[in-house]
């Protein structure tokens, strides 16, 4: 988008707003969770928006004061079950952050999400982690509702970034090895979680911007990294870029989703009645929501919630990433998208 061009801008405000137009495009993306499915947990889609609203995403981001975003931050202390990491985030930021947030939730239009913008400066990164975490949720009843992170999705808006820019976020967990994705203008990565990876430090002198955020579910769907579990072995310095030959790649693919799989079988069950206690969500709207097919609910999260919630942090950090909680709620978004497919 042409710089202060007052159409672009107002062709791209018009876009982010239209769920015709939305949904559209993102139609042709198919069912993310029998995405990730069909490709072994994670999956990446290059071109993901038109490009004139990236370029208004990115306008959007670039124009974020110095105040507005939050270091997100930790130092090394595994004893406390930190994780090294850097970055700059915002969750409630500029007017129409939020409308672009919504676009990725109609990605999995039923479930409940987090999103939020990112800056990683030079040096910016994260250490190995696997997106573990809960989260609490506010629903439209009232109640609170603790949530697991289910799937990752970041969406990348730097410009001509390059190898030399540092900044990759490398999947651990990749059949082959660990494999590298350059943070490429208008690319999305999406994963299943728990899935171990990292964000090398930005080694140019260029913002690496992205969008990130998780879906969730409700309950506690897995337990939380102790902070001694490490990372797959990696098998050898050097990260996998090329193809692994075809037979291989297939039986790896094959495993990783058996083994996703097996982890979703095995955490769900024994999980979902131990979070009874912290849900005071009503059976009937949990239900509902399972069924998908119910919009989901708003969560916004309150200033004492918020506190608690910084508390645990610091007693028990688990994953890196997620600003505290912000008042903007993960199924407002969404809800305010089907209101848009009524109007
Ligand atoms: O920005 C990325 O590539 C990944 C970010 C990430 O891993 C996180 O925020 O937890
Ligand atoms: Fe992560």
């Amino acid at each position: 988008m042409a710089k202060g061009s007052k159409h672009a801008r107002q062709r791209f405000r018009k876009w982010i707003n239209s769920y015709p137009d939305v949904s559209a495009w993102l139609e042709k993306y198919g069912d993310l969770e029998q995405q990730l499915d069909d490709n072994g947990g994670l999956l990446k889609i290059e071109n993901f928006l038109p490009t004139f609203v990236a370029e208004g995403i990115l306008e959007m981001l670039r124009g974020i004061d110095d105040k507005t975003w939050n270091l997100t931050a930790a130092g090394d202390d595994y004893v406390h079950n930190n994780i090294r990491h850097e970055f700059l985030s915002v969750k409630q930021g500029p007017p129409g952050l939020q409308d672009v947030f919504r676009i990725f939730t109609l990605l999995l239009p039923d479930s409940l999400f987090t999103f939020s913008a990112a800056k990683y400066c030079k040096a910016g990164h994260i250490v190995p982690h696997d997106d573990r975490a809960y989260t609490q949720v506010l629903m439209d009843d009232g109640s609170m509702q603790l949530c697991s992170r289910t799937i990752a999705c970041i969406y990348y808006l730097t410009h001509g970034w390059s190898e030399a820019d540092g900044g990759h976020l490398v999947d651990l967990e990749a059949p082959g090895g660990p494999q590298q994705h350059l943070p490429a203008f208008n690319s999305v990565v999406a994963f299943r979680i728990p899935r171990w990876h990292e964000v090398k430090p930005v080694t140019g002198d260029r913002p690496r911007y992205s969008i990130f955020g998780w879906f969730l579910e409700p309950g506690k769907l897995y337990e939380l990294n102790t902070g001694e579990e490490a990372p797959p072995q990696q098998h050898s310095e050097a990260v996998h870029g090329a193809a692994e030959p075809e037979q291989q790649q297939q039986h790896a693919a094959a495993a990783v989703k058996q083994k996703r799989k097996k982890q979703r079988e095995s955490v769900q069950k024994p999980q979902q009645q131990a979070a009874k206690p912290v849900s005071h969500a009503s059976a009937g709207v949990k239900k509902k929501r399972r069924q998908r097919g119910v919009p989901p609910l708003s969560n916004s999260t309150s200033e004492q919630q918020q506190q608690q919630q910084q508390q645990r942090g610091k007693q028990k950090r688990k994953q890196p990433s997620e600003p505290v909680p912000s008042g903007r709620s993960a199924g407002q978004a969404a809800v305010a998208m089907k209101r848009m497919a009524k109007a």
